[in-house]
């Protein structure tokens, strides 16, 4: 088995829509299909095709909401994307997900999060822990902890993947929405949640919208991280990092000053090559910044962003960082 599938791995931005098969996607639009309510033919062109800019990614987010938005199909997603996540031996998950609201289907905000829940709880391929500390240490938490082959080490010798929950706010949101966001993860902390993420289509939504939950959230100990940079946009890029969120997600658009402060404050970035490529926000690997923060010890984790819609892996990322970047260790994770 090659390295980067046996290693070990943390997955620390995976949006859950984002992660969705191929095949899961291709059979829910075909059900709706038969049922009249899309166009599979047109449908399934959206899904299959591979090179998408920015916007029509978050176009295909759109279509993809409509055919999840059910409580049944949200923990079917759930599963399956964790599964997917432990069998390339990610030991440590954070799953992101927008809590959403779809009256016709009884779904508010608390109900979509409960069905991500009941997703966690259905994985049956390996053990799901979503309440414990994960630790590295055999002495702590009565021994329990990921083996490098991603097995338990308490004697179970059942696969074990640690999960946690980040609750996104969606930069089409209001204050109020996101607020709710806020007061639902603080809620749920005990479920799971451990986090805000602030996504969506970044040339929508003013920064100041969100700012009032998202200080709210870090003034209740929740862990922040924010899409920054994924556009030019110096102004919003300073206040983010102003802001001190634990965590950001790309900072493609960077310019000199914004890498100052950045590396100076010494927020941890969450990188997606794939993404980045694919939405071209960067042009090539070669002139991406992976190599300046790994270079200059700066903290970094490679991510996959959306699995499913970018057709990635987190292997595939260490994969891909290994042959543009010379790496040929674990050394490129925080
Ligand atoms: C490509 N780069 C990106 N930039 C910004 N936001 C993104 C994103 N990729 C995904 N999302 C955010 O995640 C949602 C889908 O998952 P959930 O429905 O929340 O599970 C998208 O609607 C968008 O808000
Ligand atoms: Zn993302």
């Amino acid at each position: 088995m090659d390295w980067w599938v046996s290693m070990p791995k943390i997955e620390l931005h995976a949006h859950l829509n984002g992660s969705i098969r191929d095949s899961t996607l291709l059979e829910l639009a075909r059900e709706l299909g038969d049922k009249g309510l899309v166009s599979f033919p047109d449908v399934e062109h959206v899904i299959v095709k591979h090179d998408r800019s920015l916007s029509e990614v978050f176009k295909l987010f759109d279509l993809i909401h409509i055919l999840t938005t059910d409580h049944e199909t949200v923990t079917r997603i759930t599963k399956e994307v964790i599964e997917d996540f432990a069998a390339e031996n990610v030991v440590y998950l954070e799953l992101r997900t927008t809590p959403k609201k779809n009256v016709s289907k009884g779904m508010n905000k608390r109900s979509y999060i409960e069905a991500v829940l009941e997703g966690l709880r259905a994985v049956t391929m390996v053990e799901v822990d979503f309440l414990s500390e994960p630790s590295i240490d055999s002495q702590a938490n009565g021994g329990i902890y990921a083996r490098s082959d991603g097995y338990a080490s308490n004697g179970t010798e059942k696969k074990k993947i640690f999960v946690r929950l980040l609750l996104s706010i969606d930069r089409r949101e209001s204050t109020e929405a996101a607020m709710e966001t806020v007061k639902l993860a603080l809620e749920m902390r005990h479920q799971g949640v451990v986090g805000i993420d602030l996504s969506g289509n970044p040339i929508i939504g003013e920064w100041l919208t969100f700012l009032p939950a998202l200080e709210f959230a870090k003034e209740q100990g929740l862990l922040i991280t924010l899409h920054c940079g994924e556009v030019p946009n110096p102004v919003e890029i300073h206040a983010m990092l102003h802001f001190l969120p634990a965590r950001i997600g790309h900072a493609c658009c960077f310019g000199e000053e914004e890498w100052a402060k950045l590396k100076s404050l010494k927020i941890p970035v969450e990188i997606c090559l794939t993404s980045n490529i694919r939405t071209e926000t960067i042009s090539s690997l070669d002139i991406h910044h992976f190599a300046d923060l790994y270079n200059s010890g700066h903290p970094i984790v490679l991510c996959t962003d959306d699995s499913g819609v970018f057709s990635t892996s987190v292997s595939g990322e260490y994969s891909l960082a290994a042959s543009a970047f010379g790496k040929t260790g674990a050394g490129t994770i925080i």
